[in-house]
Parts: structure tokens; C-alpha cells; sequence
């Protein structure tokens, strides 16, 4: 399932943070979403999620327009992962997880045999299958990453919206979601600060800054040097990985500018 956003406009209590922005994530295609902090990736996250309603423009998945559909539909859909994800109550695990369930439930809402099935297996998918009878404010941050990530896997969707999937995650956890995310086949628009990560794992890249697009392709096309010092203010240096062959960068910061005599 393919996402087109088109044109989309944001605003927050008055400012518009995001500004006509197209973007397309083709079906099965993982694509990424980089930008300085405040550059306005969350705020187009939230509202292609539906947390917020577009000023103008639209999303689509395929031909139909998700801020016009039933909550439950859009929710069989699509699964995101907010970059805050605040549950208020101390949740065990499996009731969280349980909640991705809620739009393939009708009449009574109980879980099935099938939905608790889908449950464990999603945790198992992350790793956490022994957090299950863990309280859910107990768990260290990148536990809990890993739990919301299993609860968007066990909504079974066709698409997965993703803010900072690795965040709170060491390294190994990092490289583990964003590969089961590659491998999960779904169409996937990630919100990503490390480049070098987005590099690896995205087939494209959309580079935001000021609320509007600057750049997208490939991310070897997107990452060059000239675009990291203007949109980063860093000095960017790249090589190839010696095994994949895949961009990488090197980072220093950008010479100061020569004081005036
Ligand atoms: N409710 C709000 N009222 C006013 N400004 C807001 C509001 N929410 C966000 N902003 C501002 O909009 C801009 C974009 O924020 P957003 O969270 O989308 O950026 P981001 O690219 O996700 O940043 P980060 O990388 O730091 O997470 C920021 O300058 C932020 O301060």
C-alpha cells in the first residue's frame, strides 16, 4: 500500500510548521524522514497519522484519503509509533500490546485466541516476550520502545508510520528494529535523526528543514556533502562501508566563520 502525501500544510495553535509538502512512500519501499531538531519531522508525522488534521493538502493510502476515513478503518491500515508515547496507566505489557488488536475487534472487544497469538508473536518479533507480565512503567526506555513497536506490529497493518523507532535503543537494539522493520515488507515512513542509520536502512530519503522538503532520492544522491553543511551546519565526510558498500558519514563540525577585522 502506497502513502502519498500531497501539498500538506500543518498547523499548531495558529503556526504553520509544515508547509506543502509532497512526499510518496511506493508499496513496500522503507522511507526516511531526516532533519535538524525543530525542523518540523514530527509535527508531518503526526499529522499523516492522523493526531492532527491537515491546514490544506492531503494523505492517501493508495487512492483513499485517510483523514476521511473511520478511526477503525484507517486504524487496519496504519500503525504508528509516536516519538512520546504516554500511557497514563500502569499497563501490564500484554495489555499494551493487546491494544493493537483493538480495530480488528468487534462487538465485545474480547481478545481471541488468534489476537493473544498475535500478541506474543509480535513481542517475540522485538525481543520482549520476557517483559509480557512486566508492568509497562517499569521497564527502562528501550523497553518500552520495543513494546510500542510490537503493539504497532500486532495492529497487522499495511503501513507503519515510525517517530525515532530508535530511540532509548543500544546499538544492537537499534540495527534489530530497523531490520525487522525492513523485513516486515509494510510500507514505512520513519522519522530517523542518525544519518548514518537512515543510510543503511532506507530505500529514500526526504530531508526536512524550516517545515518544507529540501531534498529527497536515494540516500546516496541526498547526503552529500554541500546539503549536510547547509541543513546540519556540519562538515560531512563520506565513505563507502568496506563490506555493503553502503554510504556512511563522518562528522565534524564546520569550521567557525573568520571574525570580522
Ligand atoms: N504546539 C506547538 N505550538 C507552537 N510550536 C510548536 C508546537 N508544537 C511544535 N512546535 C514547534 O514546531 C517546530 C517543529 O516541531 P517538531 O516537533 O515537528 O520538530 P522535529 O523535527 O520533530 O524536532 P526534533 O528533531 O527535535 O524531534 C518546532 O520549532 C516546535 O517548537
Amino acid at each position: 500500500m502506497r502513502i502519498d502525501v500531497t501539498d500538506l500544510s500543518v498547523e499548531v495553535a495558529g503556526n504553520r510548521l509544515v508547509h506543502d509538502i509532497t512526499l510518496r512512500a511506493g508499496s513496500g519501499r522503507v522511507v526516511g524522514l531526516v532533519g535538524p531538531n525543530g525542523s518540523g519531522k514530527s509535527t508531518l508525522l503526526r499529522c499523516v497519522y492522523r493526531a492532527l488534521r491537515p491546514a490544506a493538502g492531503t494523505v492517501r493510502l493508495d487512492d483513499a484519503d485517510l483523514h476521511a476515513m473511520d478511526a477503525r478503518t484507517g486504524a487496519r491500515l496504519l500503525a504508528a509509533l509516536p516519538q512520546e508515547a504516554s500511557t497514563e496507566f500502569d499497563f501490564t505489557v500484554t495489555e499494551v500490546v493487546a491494544m493493537g488488536r483493538l480495530p480488528h475487534q468487534r462487538g465485545s472487544g474480547r481478545a481471541s485466541a488468534a489476537d493473544r497469538e498475535r500478541c506474543t508473536r509480535a513481542l517475540a518479533r522485538v525481543g520482549a516476550g520476557h517483559l509480557a507480565g512486566r508492568g509497562f512503567l517499569s521497564l527502562s526506555g528501550g523497553e518500552k520502545q520495543r513494546v510500542l513497536i510490537a503493539r504497532a506490529l500486532a495492529q497487522d497493518p499495511r503501513v507503519l508510520v515510525l517517530d525515532e523507532p530508535t530511540n532509548h535503543l543500544d546499538i544492537a537494539q537499534q540495527l534489530a528494529v530497523l531490520a525487522l522493520v525492513r523485513d516486515s515488507g509494510l510500507t514505512v515512513l520513519t522519522a530517523l535523526h542518525d544519518l548514518n542509520l537512515a543510510a543503511l536502512h532506507c530505500d529514500e530519503l526526504y530531508v526536512i528543514d524550516r517545515g518544507r522538503i529540501v531534498a529527497a532520492g536515494p540516500p546516496y544522491d541526498v547526503l552529500t556533502p554541500e546539503l549536510l553543511a547547509e541543513v546540519f551546519g556540519v562538515r560531512a565526510h563520506r565513505v563507502r562501508h568496506p563490506e555493503s558498500g553502503a554510504v556512511q558519514l563522518l562528522f565534524d563540525r564546520l569550521p567557525a566563520p573568520a571574525a570580522d577585522s
